[in-house]
């Protein structure tokens, strides 16, 4: 029996030879009672199982402990010693419990409730760190809060910069045109060529109307000045009653998201949380709409400051050029007057001439008239006279050389005269010119008034477009504001009731909490006391096993002794080769040694017609399969485990079978490979309790020459010796010989 299972665990042996102890200890009462036991233990194991979901709910410390006071009742029971009447033949039907089993099932049951505990334990833990999850969550949302609005701050900040910075450009760029209209109107000014003195009264009474004009305008921008001051207050109350309604909603937002803070701080649990996120996203909401309505405001005043800025502006420009209109009016005057006097001068000038001359030339008709009206011989004698004289020759010269050097100065005046008046003419044409330019002039100042007129329209309409808009929209924006405030002050009237709720659910599951760590603690220190006393009861019971597993292999060297004796030292076994595929093909149809199937150790052999009966320790039959050879073989395998030596050794003519049986195919290996096999294997069951080491040594004798096939040179001969510790054993000096940790590893080597 001990040859068959020598490589089965301990534990059928421990579990007999336990039984065996109890029942010489244990009498018929205490049995009974002890199966009760089991039995109790075992239904409290299924009940157990059956409650486990009650107790993840709440395990009271009763329910931990009943294993534990079971086993140690049972635990007294056995200490008392009571003699236990039963045996084995009083109880046929049941089998006795080892107490180690009870002791075993007792210490899972331990462990179950152990485990439990931990699971409660890791709950409480998750419990914890989603805690503080949450605190962390709400501490990173309120960094972000403080995030956006100093952003807030800084682009409002930005903002009031940049429209600081576009202001100071554009003053720059209006007082850059207001330089150029001055150059250019000064230019202007240079370029006007003298006027004529006719339309010096046109010019001083076009110049007075423009100064009418220019006061009318002067009224006008007053007006519209007072009008934009009105607005501008106007504006500015607008903007404070905006300023108030959106500080009042800041506050209340304030307000709200402090109730928040405090509602966050109270419950800090999960289910809160939705709502909490939701009353914040209509937070953001309100804050948001609250920047649109300030984004309008800003808008507005932008809007409404942009226009009075031009007209001002625009009312500048035409004053300057009103102003520079006057002053080359009033030059041009000056200069018309000084022209007139000078005009005044020359033409009395050459009217005087003009008399002078008529007179001389009077003067000279008259005389020619009365030389005329002589008689004739005093003609005669006259012009004899005249002719021949001398003296009144000369005079006559000299006469007529001051009527030609008359007539030449009569011509130079009246070229003179026509002189004058093409200056004239021309002063005309440049009045007439400066006439046109006036008259453009006061068109030009007609259409700007026009336009600056329509263009303050035109703005006024917008202005006040932009404030209807902007009052709608802020309405509009107040409106739901207010709806929106007021859905969240319903909201918040619900919640509260909620939160309360749950703030009192947070509060009792807290203190929970802190009783159950209390609980499990103390739980935990008596289940470890107790597994400790049951790990030394078991300890001490292993030990005990331990002893009993060593008696009994020596029991089982002794038993494999006799063994050996009995059936001796070399055994013979046979195994007949079936006919193969190949031979039937080429017709054997029966081979010459038969079996005995009644016989497992006869077999017969034919020779020349005579039938010879032989006796072996073994025959196996033609179909016995590598399993069942080596099945005959392991024990003698293994007993190499326990000290001896063993050799196994086939012998055989040509094709009968040796190699077939030895090493066999991959797919039915050998007794070499089984063997190796069961080798590793028994010693890795044996790996707590002895050291093994195997070396693997490989030589062929051929032609009584031995060669060693793991050798570096396989060419090498070797030699067989007695061993020098004079043991009287063979060996083979130089033989290689390999360590192999694993039956893996020894394939490879192979
Ligand atoms: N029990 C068996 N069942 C099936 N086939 C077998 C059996 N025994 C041997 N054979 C087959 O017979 C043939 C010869 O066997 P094997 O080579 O083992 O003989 P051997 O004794 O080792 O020969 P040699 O002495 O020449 O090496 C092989 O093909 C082998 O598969």
């Amino acid at each position: 029996d001990d040859e068959e299972s020598p490589s089965e665990a301990p534990n059928p042996v421990s579990l007999e030879t336990v039984k065996t102890r109890s029942n010489q200890q244990l009498h018929g009462d205490e049995w009974t009672e002890l199966l009760e036991l089991d039995s109790s233990s075992e239904s409290d194991r299924g009940s157990s199982s059956d409650d486990e979901e009650e107790e993840e709910e709440g395990i009271g410390a009763g329910d931990v402990t009943t294993p534990l006071t079971e086993f140690l009742s049972f635990k007294q029971e056995a200490a008392l010693g009571k003699p236990l009447a039963a045996t084995e033949k009083d109880m046929p039907g049941k089998l006795p419990v080892s107490p180690l089993i009870s002791v075993m099932s007792h210490l899972i049951s331990f462990l179950e409730h152990y485990s439990q505990m931990q699971r409660l334990q890791e709950k409480a833990l998750e419990y914890r760190a989603k805690l503080r999850q949450e605190e962390s969550r709400r501490k990173k949302q309120l960094r972000v809060l403080k995030r956006a609005y100093r952003q807030r701050m800084r682009d409002k900040l930005n903002l009031i910069e940049n429209l600081e910075g576009i202001i100071c450009e554009q003053q720059n760029i209006m007082e850059k045109l207001h330089n150029g209209m001055k150059v250019s109107s000064a230019c202007s000014l240079y370029n006007t060529s003298p006027v004529s003195p006719t339309g010096i009264h046109r010019l001083v009474e076009s110049v007075n109307a423009l100064q009418g004009e220019r006061t009318k305008l002067r009224e006008e921008i007053v007006d519209l000045k007072q009008e934009v001051e009105d607005r501008e207050k106007e504006k500015q109350q607008l903007a404070c009653s905006f300023h108030l309604q959106i500080q009042e909603l800041k506050e209340r937002i304030q307000g709200r998201e402090e109730e928040l803070n405090q509602l966050r701080t109270e419950t800090g649990v999960t289910d809160s949380e939705k709502r909490i996120q939701n009353l914040t996203v209509e937070n953001e909401g309100l804050k948001q709409s609250l920047s649109v309505t300030q984004g309008l405001l800003q808008q507005l005043s932008t809007i409404s400051t942009q226009p009075s800025i031009i007209l001002v502006k625009e009312n500048e420009d035409l004053r300057t050029k009103v102003h520079h209109l006057e002053s080359s009016l009033q030059e041009k005057v000056e200069k018309l007057m000084h022209l007139e006097g000078q005009i005044d001068v020359l033409q009395w000038r050459k009217e005087e001439e003009v008399r002078r001359l008529d007179d001389s030339i009077r003067g000279l008709q008259l005389s020619l008239d009365t030389e005329r009206m002589r008689p004739v011989d005093i003609q005669y004698v006259t012009k004899t006279v005249e002719v021949e004289s001398p003296v009144i020759l000369k005079s006559l010269a000299e006469a007529e050389d001051r009527n030609q050097g008359l007539v030449e100065q009569l011509s130079s005046q009246t070229e003179r005269c026509q002189r004058l008046e093409d200056q004239f003419r021309g002063s005309e044409a440049l009045t007439t010119g400066l006439r046109l330019k006036i008259s453009a002039y006061e068109s030009e100042i007609e259409k700007l008034k026009e336009e600056l007129l329509q263009e303050i329209s035109h703005l006024e309409a917008q202005k006040e477009e932009a404030i209807k808009e902007a009052s709608e929209c802020s309405e509009q924006h107040l409106h739901q504001l207010r709806e929106q405030f007021s859905g969240v002050q319903m909201r918040l009237t619900t919640l509260q009731p909620v939160l309360k709720n749950m703030k009192t659910n947070y509060n009792s599951l807290r203190s929970q909490v802190r009783n159950f760590s209390e609980f499990y603690e103390t739980a935990i220190k008596e289940a470890r006391r107790q597994i400790s006393v049951a790990v030394a009861e078991v300890s001490d019971a292993n030990r005990d096993l331990l002893e009993k597993y060593h008696q009994e292999m020596l029991l089982r060297k002794k038993y494999h002794e006799q063994l050996v004796e009995l059936k001796g030292n070399i055994r013979v076994l046979c195994r007949v080769k079936p006919i193969t595929e190949q031979e039937r093909e080429e017709g054997a149809t029966a081979t010459a040694v038969t079996t005995d199937l009644h016989d497992d150790t006869r077999l017969l052999v034919s020779y020349k017609g005579k039938e010879r009966s032989f006796e072996l320790d073994k025959v196996f039959l033609p179909l016995a399969t590598q399993e069942e050879v080596f099945q005959e073989i392991e024990p003698l395998v293994m007993s190499c485990i326990n000290g001896y030596n063993v050799c196994i050794f086939a012998y055989g003519q040509t094709g009968s079978g040796k190699t077939y049986t030895m090493e066999g195919s991959p797919e039915s290996p050998g007794i070499n490979q089984q063997a190796l096999r069961a080798l590793f294997k028994e010693m890795e069951v044996r790996e707590d309790l002895w050291k093994y080491s195997v070396t693997l040594s490989m030589v062929e004798i051929y032609n009584e020459v031995i060669r060693d096939l793991l050798g570096k040179d396989s060419q090498e001969k070797l030699d067989i010796k007695l061993h020098p510790d004079g043991s009287g054993q063979l060996h083979v000096p130089g033989l290689t010989s390999v360590e192999v940790s694993s039956f893996r590893r020894l394939k490879k080597e192979s």
